[in-house]
């Protein structure tokens, strides 16, 4: 292969939270908000990613702000084209002009319905793709997280991320049982939203609940009451107030949504055959996904399941890490988004 027809494939793990962007021999070389920002008045794109997402919530009026993938997945069809290819041309700035499209492996949540995949792959081709081949997300986050997929012996993986959590237990290179809720990070950023409202008649943007939560949020009471100060709009006065809250609070607010991954995660439990609920039982469930860092988690999900819990090594790359090593055997994707009917051997 000549030096200048010779395409670098590449992995994306385009997600509701972050989109990460992996190139075979290289590893993730974008990792950045999945956030746009957009000139109303000229249709043009004003920022992309960090940029875009310091500007959530303080824009004049003749910006908006974007986040185009909802509960993973697109619900800007054009602003989301345009993201990835703005972070496809990040990834390969120094590319060859002769250098042929890559082709893109890209991961999609186990629940999506045909027409929302066919979206991706579309908007994935529209953004530069020469060819777009869908993978399961938990797959890619088992993958990642370096999970024994291939062999025949059960693993479960539960990705947390922005939009959606997704378990599935996987044995020989397939998914065999799966569950994928739309309850995720961005729900307990909004739990914390209403609880904050509600109690405190306190108006909170998202980056604020989302701090929130990254510095004190529990899935459980903490054994130490940690406070933090907020600041936000008085829903009475409609003047600007700061109230102190303690991360007991922030647990109690985040209840229901943990509730809901705790199910989803014993409801798929419960539908794995015996041999490989057995084999989880011995190495484990593995957490993958920004959620995964959320504190306590692991403790209140083994609490429930009585089953142990790991955290993956780095939660929030273990989906783009995944989508790369996936790269190796693009070929046999073709068709199989959930490769969950074939054996892919190493
Ligand atoms: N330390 C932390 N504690 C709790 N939540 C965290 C932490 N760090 C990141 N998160 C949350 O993780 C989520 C983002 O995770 P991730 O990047 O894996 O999601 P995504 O892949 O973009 O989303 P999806 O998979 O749903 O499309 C956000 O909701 C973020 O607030």
């Amino acid at each position: 292969m000549g030096i200048f027809n010779f395409s670098q494939d590449l992995g994306i793990d385009l997600g509701t939270a972050n989109t990460l962007v992996f190139i075979k021999g290289k590893g993730i070389v974008v990792r950045e908000p999945s956030v746009v920002a957009i000139n109303k008045t000229t249709g043009g794109i004003e920022a992309v990613g960090s940029d875009a997402r310091n500007m959530i919530g303080r824009t004049p009026g003749n910006i908006s702000v974007i986040r185009p993938m909802k509960d993973g997945v697109i619900a800007d069809y054009d602003t989301t084209a345009s993201m990835m290819k703005y972070y496809i041309k990040l990834a390969q700035k120094n590319r060859s002009s002769f250098a042929k499209k890559p082709n893109v492996m890209v991961c999609v949540p186990s629940g999506i319905t045909m027409v929302e995949e066919r979206a991706v792959i579309d908007a994935t081709k529209h953004a530069g793709a020469k060819e777009a081949f869908p993978i399961a997300e938990p797959f890619a986050a088992a993958i990642g997280a370096g999970l024994p997929v291939w062999e025949p012996t059960g693993s479960m993986i539960v990705d947390i991320g922005g939009g959606t959590t997704e378990v599935a237990v996987i044995s020989l290179g397939g998914i065999v049982t799966s569950q994928s809720i739309r309850v995720a990070g961005d729900d307990m950023d909004e739990a914390i939203t209403q609880y904050v409202k509600k109690k405190y008649n306190l108006m909170i943007g998202e980056r604020s609940s989302e701090s929130i939560k990254l510095d004190i949020g529990s899935a459980s009471q903490p054994d130490k009451d940690e406070e933090m100060d907020i600041r936000g709009r008085d829903l009475l006065t409609g003047l600007p107030k700061t109230i102190t809250i303690t991360a007991s609070e922030i647990a109690t607010s985040l209840h229901d949504t943990v509730t809901a991954i705790v199910d989803a995660v014993k409801n798929t439990l419960e539908r794995t055959p015996p041999e490989l609920a057995a084999d989880i039982m011995d190495r484990g469930i593995v957490l993958s996904g920004g959620g995964a860092l959320l504190k306590q988690l692991d403790k209140v999900i083994s609490e429930e399941t009585k089953m142990p819990v790991f955290v993956a090594d780095d939660p929030l790359d273990s989906v783009a890490i995944g989508t790369g090593k996936s790269l190796e055997y693009i070929q046999h994707f073709r068709g199989h988004p959930n490769v969950s009917s074939q054996r892919i051997s190493d």
